[in-house]
Parts: structure tokens; C-alpha cells; sequence
């Protein structure tokens, strides 16, 4: 496998412990009471970068002595630690071999924004969206069982011909949990056999506050440090005695579990799922969580161990204030002040015309509600929560469920607007499909973040949603090209008998001095000529209609006697008929604009229209192409996948034949 960072920049900080730590192997010759001076070290290391180089602070920080002490106590990258999302993996990649490097983390050809097997070995699978690590990890614990056998039925020595069995640990925090993928993990869990190690940290923070009965549960959940040490003492005896094996350990945890409810008068979920629980312990007590994870290594069986934690751990202005210090910007590290660019004069935030629009709405229509699957503060459905908190649903995170729940709603006569970044809404297309288009229920789906959000990078680009959603019948698909267009097409989303309607919009500010206009219909199904032209006709969808806008009158600017017609198609579906049969019958030469997958998108919509009504203009498709677009800035990945304005006005003045198209 390639592992690939190719900006390369080397930091030559004076680190104490950390300057002699390149990888686990140098971490593990410390004795452990030099573990606190590791972390202590690892979180100033964090701070310190993250103040000048943006990035996923307050999780990283809170994860710091569960990061060095897994380090510590398994072999990595021999064993398998699988984080969840990845955005607390900070202190890993410092450990991993990417010290030097992590200046570069987020940067274009730098250090990838989260986990991944491209990168380094210690990285054990994809990371970026949550609820995934439970699965992953017994996957690969099934894999080394499976692979083992394999090995000795054929006569080697051993899975993948290493002396040790290889371990497996799961990495997952409270609001990952929420996720119905990580439910249907420890299912599963709970009915293979397998020996993985479940941490769950648990910091009672989401992005915004962790929310559901989960969350309450794990309040809640408790057992005594006496019957802790007990458990630890008599599973570690019955194992050596051999009477660990699978049958009997169901049948002894049945039996804890039941002593324990007897006494405690509380169930554990975990355990009524045959997965051994122990905790909660404080996750920031280095030491005794290397105590802890050296007597669960060996353990035989499923097992959760639950960690509190304190998301920002050591960094007050981030303990105080997690939500904001998620990923807080460039800070001033000794202030705590963070160092926000001047918003005066800028066009308002997509996310924050939607959020104020979404309460302009439900002041008038009180059929409205909102959900929101963990994103309140990131789509700005924070606004109508903070006026009526009784109409806003975080439902965690849990996007499947946040689609359904919306379509159950509609369908007994609420109009729900759920909010959805791009990306994430993957996890809910067969709820969009089955549980809204086909009854054709009135659910508005804001799709965020849709087209390149930057620094996230592949997994949180939200590239498919155009071509994934425009076969589904029943969906009205619009981009708002501006704020204004976004505020009129909540509007006429939630008009009476609309049907299922979504609505794409980036990340981001808009383009306009003043987001405030009046809410007036759209007709649905129209798209709009924004310019006239004679040569070739530009047609895009969304807020790239801009830079569209802005390469075209830089060709005409370049060419004089080039005039070129710019047209918004606006709607994905159903397309404009009366607008491409103008396009087709006027202009030979088509060039698409759109900051989605090429494949299947709008641009193709374009192609099999004019095709199937006997139209054969020349088409040049412009889009995200059939390959992952990496990390770095919008308009550094606008350039490299060719939709900015230089990528655009090239395809034009090419198709017209003043120079090669691409
Ligand atoms: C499928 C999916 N939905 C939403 C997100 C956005 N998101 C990233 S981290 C996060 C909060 C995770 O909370 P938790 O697992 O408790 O970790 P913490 O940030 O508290 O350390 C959310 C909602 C995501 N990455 N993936
Ligand atoms: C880790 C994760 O998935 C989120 O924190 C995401 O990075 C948020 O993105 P925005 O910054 O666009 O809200
Ligand atoms: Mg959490």
C-alpha cells in the first residue's frame, strides 16, 4: 500500500520527551510514570499547532491519555486500534510517525484531515463519518479468527505469521454511539464470537450537547470500584483455570449482570448484550488506564470499557466552551482568543440564511418543524431551536433516522425541514428513497455542505448527492445560485403540495451584500438565463454559477466578439424543458457547470435531454471528476478539479476554439 504525504514540512521544535518519540516502539521504552509527562507534552504539541493551523481541537485534547496509553499497552501497528470519525486522532499521528508532518495536517498534499490506511499503517481503516468503528473492529477481529484458521489448516505457524494474537480495540465517543451503525456493531458483537475491546469515550459532548436516551443512560451508569476489582481479579483467575471459554463466559456475565442488577437495582445494556462492561473510569488518569488496558488485553471475549472524559481536556477556554472549540479556527493559545477573520461587509453563511430563514418559516407556518441528525450549531438550526426548542429535533447522529422521522411526520400532516450536511446524508439514501419519495411525502431535505467543503476532504466533500439523488422519483432537487434563491426556495418548499423537496447548498458565504429579501415563490421546474450570448451557452446549477458568472466575463473580456449566454438550470429535476429546448435549438456548443460528481450529475441530465428530444449540440461537462478530490483549500481544489473560474473560462474559450478544451 502507498502511504502518501507529499508536503513535506519539517518542524524542528525542541519537544522534551516527545523530540525522542517517533513511534509507539519509542514510547513503550518510557517507564510508565513517564506517561503524564508524554501527555502533558502531546496536548501543548496540539495546541500549540492547532493555534495556527486549524483543525479538530477539543476531541483530540480530550482523548490525549486514552491516545497514549492504547500506544502504550497494545503493539501497534500490529494490534488494530480503530478510531471513530477520527477527529480526536490527533496525538495518534503525533505518535505514528507524523510529528514532523503535522504541520501539514489538513494542507493540500499534507497530512489527511482524518485516519486512513493510505497513510499509515497505524491507521487501520477509513475514518471521517461516525459509528463505523464497532463494525470495522469485529470485521477485523473475524478476519484474524478466519485467517488464522486458514493459516494453520494449511500448516504456517500462525495468522499473518506473527507470533502474538493480533488485538483489536474500537475507539468510539458518546455521540458516535448514537449512531444506529454503531447499535447494529454491538449487535453483532454481542452474537460472534470475537475478543475486541470497545473504549468508549465518553465526554457527554457531541459537536453540541450529546442528546438522547443513550446519553442519559450512560449518565447514569455506574458500578462500584469494589466490584470492579473483583470482576477484573476473578475473570483474570477463571482464565487461567481455562474456565473462560465462550459458553461459560455468556453464561458468568448472565450471572453478574443479574447480581448486579439485584444491587444496584440498574441494568447494563452492554452486559444484557453479553459484552463485558467495566467502568466508568476517569479517562484522563494515564497510569491507570495502562493498569486497566494491560488486564483487558488478554481478556477473552467482547468488552466495553467506559471512559469519562472532558472534551478540551487542559485548555480551559475549550473545557468551558466545547462546541465552539470543536474546531475552533487559529486561536490565540494564551488569550484563548480566537482569531476570527473581520465578517464585516463579507455575504452572509449559507448555513446562517438557511437557520434564519428556517424561524422566519415556522413564525408563520406552524406545521413546521426542524431536524437536525447532531448538526445544530453547523446547519444554524441552533437559531429556531434557541426560539422554540419544542419544534427542533437533534436526533443525534443518526441520519437514517432523522430522514424517517421527518417522512412520519409529514405523512400525518407536519412540514419538516431536515437538515443534512451532503456527505452524511449518504447514510440515509435508502430512507429518502423508501421512507419519503415513495409515499411522496412533503419532507424538505437541506442538503449542507453539498459540492467541496475544503479541508474535511474526501469523506465530508459532498460530491454525490446530485447524481444519487436525481434517479429517485418524486424529488424536486434545487441549488439556490444565492442567498436570496435559497431563501425563495425554502419558501416555495414548503408550499402546499410541493412533495418531497431538496435543496443543495454549500459551504460557506454567499455573494451577496444583504441576505434579507421577500419570500416569493418559485415556479418549480424553471431555471432562469442570467446573461444572452451568441456562441456558446454556459448552464450551471447552484452557487458555481458565480464563478461561472466571473469566467465568463473574463473570456468575453479576452475575446472580443466572443459573447457567451450564461443560463441557471436551478433545478436538477425536473429540469427546465422549456429552457434546454432554447439552449438546444440556439447553440451547438454547451458547456456544464456543477460542484458535484460529473458522472450522472446535472451536466448529464443536460446530455441525455437534449439526446433523447433529438438534439446533438457539442458538450463539455464540467464536475468533480471519478476519483476521490483530497483535502486543502475550496479554491485550491476548485483549480485542480478545473471548476473555478480559470478551469471554466478555459473549457469555454476551448469549446469555441480559441484554445485546446480540456
Ligand atoms: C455520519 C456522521 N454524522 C455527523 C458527523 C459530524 N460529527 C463529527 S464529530 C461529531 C461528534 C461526535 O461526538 P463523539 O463521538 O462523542 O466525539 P467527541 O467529539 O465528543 O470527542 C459529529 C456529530 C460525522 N462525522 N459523521
Ligand atoms: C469531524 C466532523 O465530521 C465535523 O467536525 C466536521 O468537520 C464539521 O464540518 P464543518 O466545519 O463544515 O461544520
Ligand atoms: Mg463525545
Amino acid at each position: 500500500m502507498a502511504y502518501s504525504i507529499s508536503l513535506l514540512i519539517v518542524r524542528h521544535d525542541d519537544l522534551g520527551l516527545l523530540s525522542h518519540i517517533q513511534y509507539p516502539e519509542d514510547l513503550r521504552k518510557l517507564p510508565a510514570d513517564r506517561l503524564p509527562e508524554v501527555c502533558d507534552e502531546l496536548r501543548k504539541d496540539i495546541l500549540d499547532e492547532l493555534s495556527v493551523n486549524p483543525g479538530h481541537l477539543a476531541s483530540s485534547l480530550g482523548a490525549v491519555e486514552l491516545t497514549v496509553a492504547l500506544h502504550y499497552v497494545y503493539n501497534t501497528p500490529e494490534d488494530r486500534i480503530v478510531w471513530d470519525v477520527g477527529h480526536q486522532a490527533y496525538g495518534h499521528k503525533i505518535l505514528t510517525g507524523r510529528k514532523e508532518a503535522f504541520c501539514t495536517n489538513r494542507k493540500l498534499h499534507g497530512i489527511m484531515p482524518f485516519p486512513s490506511p493510505k497513510e499509515s499503517p497505524y491507521d487501520t481503516f477509513v475514518c471521517g463519518h461516525a459509528s463505523n468503528s464497532i463494525s470495522a473492529a469485529l470485521g477485523m477481529a473475524v478476519a484474524e479468527k478466519r485467517l488464522e484458521k486458514i493459516a494453520a489448516e494449511q500448516g504456517a505457524t500462525g495468522g499473518n505469521g506473527k507470533a502474538a494474537e493480533r488485538k483489536v480495540v474500537a475507539v468510539i465517543g458518546d455521540g458516535a454511539m448514537s449512531g444506529g451503525l454503531a447499535f447494529e456493531g454491538l449487535n453483532n458483537v454481542s452474537a460472534t464470537p470475537n475478543d475486541i475491546l470497545i473504549i468508549l469515550n465518553d465526554n457527554n459532548m457531541s459537536i453540541d450537547r450529546s442528546v438522547g436516551g443513550m446519553k442519559q443512560y450512560l449518565i447514569g451508569l455506574n458500578t462500584n470500584e469494589t466490584y470492579n476489582a473483583l470482576r477484573f481479579k476473578l475473570s483474570k483467575w477463571l482464565r487461567s483455570k481455562g474456565y473462560l471459554e465462550d459458553d461459560r463466559r455468556k453464561g458468568l456475565i448472565r450471572l453478574g449482570n443479574a447480581l448486579k442488577s439485584a444491587f444496584s437495582h440498574q441494568q447494563n445494556i452492554f452486559e444484557g448484550l453479553d459484552i463485558r462492561y467495566f467502568g466508568p473510569f476517569d479517562g484522563h488518569n494515564v497510569m491507570e488506564l495502562v493498569r486497566i488496558l494491560r488486564q483487558l488485553k488478554d481478556m477473552k471475549g467482547p468488552k466495553l470499557l467506559h471512559l469519562h472524559t472532558t472534551k478540551g481536556k487542559g485548555y480551559k477556554p475549550a473545557e468551558k466552551a466545547a462546541t465552539v472549540w470543536h474546531a475552533p479556527g487559529k486561536f490565540d493559545v494564551g488569550t484563548g482568543e480566537r482569531l476570527c477573520d473581520d465578517e464585516k461587509g463579507l455575504p452572509a453563511k449559507y448555513q446562517d440564511v438557511f437557520g434564519n430563514t428556517l424561524l422566519e418559516l415556522a413564525e408563520a407556518n406552524p406545521n413546521i418543524v426542524g431536524v437536525t441528525p447532531a448538526m445544530p450549531t453547523g446547519c444554524s438550526m441552533n437559531i429556531m431551536m434557541k426560539s422554540m426548542p419544542g419544534r427542533v429535533f437533534d436526533v443525534g447522529i443518526a441520519e437514517g433516522h432523522a430522514v424517517t422521522f421527518s417522512a412520519g411526520m409529514a405523512k400525518e400532516g407536519l412540514q419538516p425541514f431536515c437538515n443534512i450536511y451532503s456527505a452524511f446524508a449518504q447514510r440515509a439514501y435508502d430512507n429518502i428513497i423508501h421512507d419519503v419519495a415513495i409515499l411522496g411525502l412533503p419532507v424538505v431535505l437541506c442538503l449542507d455542505r453539498a459540492g467541496l467543503v475544503g479541508e474535511d476532504g474526501p469523506t465530508h466533500h459532498g460530491a454525490f448527492d446530485m447524481a444519487a439523488l436525481r434517479p429517485v422519483p418524486n424529488l424536486t432537487i434545487a441549488a439556490p445560485m444565492d442567498e436570496h434563491e435559497l431563501r425563495r426556495l425554502m419558501y416555495t418548499a414548503q408550499l402546499p403540495g410541493k412533495g418531497p423537496f431538496v435543496i443543495r447548498y454549500p459551504r460557506g458565504r454567499g455573494v451577496l451584500p444583504d441576505w434579507h429579501c421577500q419570500l416569493t415563490e418559485i415556479e418549480v421546474g424553471t431555471g432562469r438565463k442570467l446573461k444572452d450570448g451568441d456562441d456558446v451557452a454556459v448552464l450551471t446549477i447552484g452557487h458555481i454559477g458565480n464563478e461561472a458568472a466571473k469566467a465568463i466575463a473574463e473570456a468575453e473580456q479576452e475575446h472580443p466578439g466572443l459573447t457567451v449566454a450564461h443560463y441557471d438550470v436551478r433545478f436538477l429535476k425536473p429540469l427546465d424543458g422549456q429552457l434546454l429546448a432554447e439552449v438546444g435549438r440556439r447553440f451547438s456548443r454547451i458547456v456544464t457547470v456543477e460542484d458535484g460528481i460529473r458522472a450522472g450529475g446535472m451536466g448529464t441530465a443536460v446530455l441525455e435531454w437534449m439526446a433523447d428530444n433529438g438534439l446533438a449540440p457539442r458538450i463539455v461537462r464540467l464536475g468533480l471528476p471519478d476519483s476521490f478530490v483530497e483535502h486543502g483549500t475550496v479554491p485550491q481544489l476548485m483549480h485542480i478539479t478545473g471548476i473555478d473560474k480559470d478551469g471554466i473560462k478555459k473549457a469555454i474559450t476551448g469549446i469555441c476554439g480559441y484554445s485546446k478544451a480540456q
